[in-house]
């Protein structure tokens, strides 16, 4: 067995040009691939932070930021080694943080943090609620350069060195599943910055541009199991192994003011318009995952492979998309091929992706996933049957049923699910903005017959 190096690998590191905040499986996946295989690759190294914990920084220190990528086909799998993380840093690292932004070399700014990770209220805004968000603005406003641990806080202590150094344009390009990411990320940065130097928020908008952007690639996260099996396919042991599926996709819309890689070199797309893009993409992908994380665990299935297996299941993932596709502004022909693609995705066998990983954080991920198709059919004076079940197998996991609840809002939402059904179905419907007597008596029939 081998281990990976730069030296024997014959990868020279590249300059630092973007930084990512969330160095998880996902992004290993996605950004980093298409950054490596950029013609331009070169040119473009990427600093990488972690969210929270150091974990995954210590993982990549001995190997410089090297890692494999698995991609597991239906017939095997494909290793490569990616080495466009040029720097690997534990999220407590600031002093590493705002010296990359003080660097006019910077050019992009990337994240995958989790919707949570936003720290977002209901109206989309920075969540004031949040202590330790409150505390670290605080902390900046009084010295910029303090410790701070939230997202929000970060970019902003970044932001306040570029601005000192004079350090010029930047571009954040969040990739999260969250829609309209990009002016999401501006109006949180922006309103996190009145809180802590409101002459900032004057600077952000002469000098942050922001893209919006539509990522798709499955990668669940890597097991025991698949780090021995590419082991003994490589001879190389790699504690930082990520697999993923054959497909990607990269939609983005925007201007790079200071520059990006040929991402375009493996297939991403720069569009004028990505919202019909992210709602295919939100609604039809992650909208069943969602719906078979909630429905499918409670029928005892754990990976979407199984669940999909099931006909029940299969049926109403069917019954979900039938609803979704009348409010998706695409051709009917693309939509109706996506969701082929979608179901031979869910049938790759060599893809485990966990249910209760999908089922985690539903507080944010419901009302981007299903909601808009249930509001959408009830101005039309129609209940979408197809994603109120997705509401009834969530408030039944809510109640315990199925995959363990994992939310960072989990105290607000568990409190909606207590008592009898009806009191705890008519304050989740409340809570979604769709408590309408239609919906209540779809939603309690569902939640039965999913029991049954
Ligand atoms: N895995 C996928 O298939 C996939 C596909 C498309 C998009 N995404 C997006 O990427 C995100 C991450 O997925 P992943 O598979 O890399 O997960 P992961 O668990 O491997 O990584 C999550 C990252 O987010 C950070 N994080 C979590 N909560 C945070 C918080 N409150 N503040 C700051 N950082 C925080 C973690 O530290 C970690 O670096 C998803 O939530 C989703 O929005 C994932
Ligand atoms: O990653 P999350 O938690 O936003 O959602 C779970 C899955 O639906 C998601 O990871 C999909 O696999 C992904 O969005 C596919 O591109």
């Amino acid at each position: 067995m081998t281990t990976l190096s730069r030296q024997t690998h014959g990868r020279p590191k590249a300059p630092v040009r973007i930084l990512h905040l969330g160095i998880g499986n996902f992004t290993r996946a996605h950004q980093a691939w298409y950054t490596e295989h950029a013609a331009d690759a070169a040119d473009w190294g990427i600093a990488a932070f972690t969210g929270r914990s150091a974990a995954i920084a210590e993982t990549l220190r001995p190997s410089e930021g090297l890692y494999q990528l698995c991609t597991a086909t239906p017939e095997g799998d494909e290793v490569e080694v990616i080495s466009c993380l040029s720097e690997v840093h534990a999220a407590d690292d600031l002093d590493a943080w705002r010296g990359y932004f003080a660097d006019p070399q910077l050019a992009i700014v990337t994240s995958t943090i989790t919707e949570a990770g936003y720290l977002r209220d209901a109206e989309g805004n920075l969540d004031a609620s949040n202590q330790q968000l409150t505390a670290d603005l605080t902390a900046l406003a009084a010295d910029p350069r303090a410790d701070v641990s939230t997202a929000p806080a970060k970019f902003v202590a970044g932001l306040l060195a570029r601005r000192e150094a004079g350090a010029g344009d930047i571009t954040f390009c969040p990739c999260d599943n969250i829609p309209e990411n990009g002016p999401m990320v501006k109006r949180l940065v922006s309103q996190a910055a009145e809180r802590v130097d409101p002459s900032l928020v004057e600077w952000i908008e002469q000098h942050v541009g922001v893209v919006t952007t539509m990522v798709d690639r499955i990668t669940p996260r890597t097991t025991d199991e698949d780090r021995e099996r590419v082991a003994s396919e490589t001879g190389v042991e790699d504690p930082a192994l990520v697999v993923t599926e054959p497909f990607s996709e990269w939609v983005l819309c925007g201007d790079f003011t200071a520059g990006r890689p040929q991402w375009e070199t493996k297939g991403a797309r720069f569009v004028d318009d990505v919202a019909p893009h992210e709602a295919r993409k939100l609604t039809l992908l992650n909208g069943s995952h969602s719906l078979m994380a909630y429905a499918g665990s409670i029928r005892g299935h754990e990976t979407v492979y199984e669940a999909i297996s099931d006909e029940t299941v299969l049926g109403w993932v069917n019954d979900f998309w039938d609803d979704a596709v009348k409010h998706l502004e695409l051709p009917a022909q693309e939509l109706a091929d996506y969701r082929e693609a979608l179901l031979a995705r869910y049938r790759n066998p060599r893809i485990k992706h966990l249910l209760a990983q999908i089922a985690g954080d539903g507080s944010q991920k419901v009302l981007i996933r299903h909601v808009p198709t249930i509001k959408a059919s009830l101005a039309q004076g129609e209940v979408a049957e197809g994603a109120t079940r997705a509401v009834a197998a969530w408030v039944l996991h809510l109640r315990g049923a199925g995959a363990p609840v994992t939310d960072a809002r989990a105290e607000e939402v568990l409190a909606l699910v207590q008592g009898d059904e009806d009191t705890a179905v008519h304050r989740v419907l409340g809570h979604l903005g769709i408590d309408d007597g239609r919906i209540f008596d779809s939603v309690r029939r569902q939640m039965a017959e999913i029991q049954a």
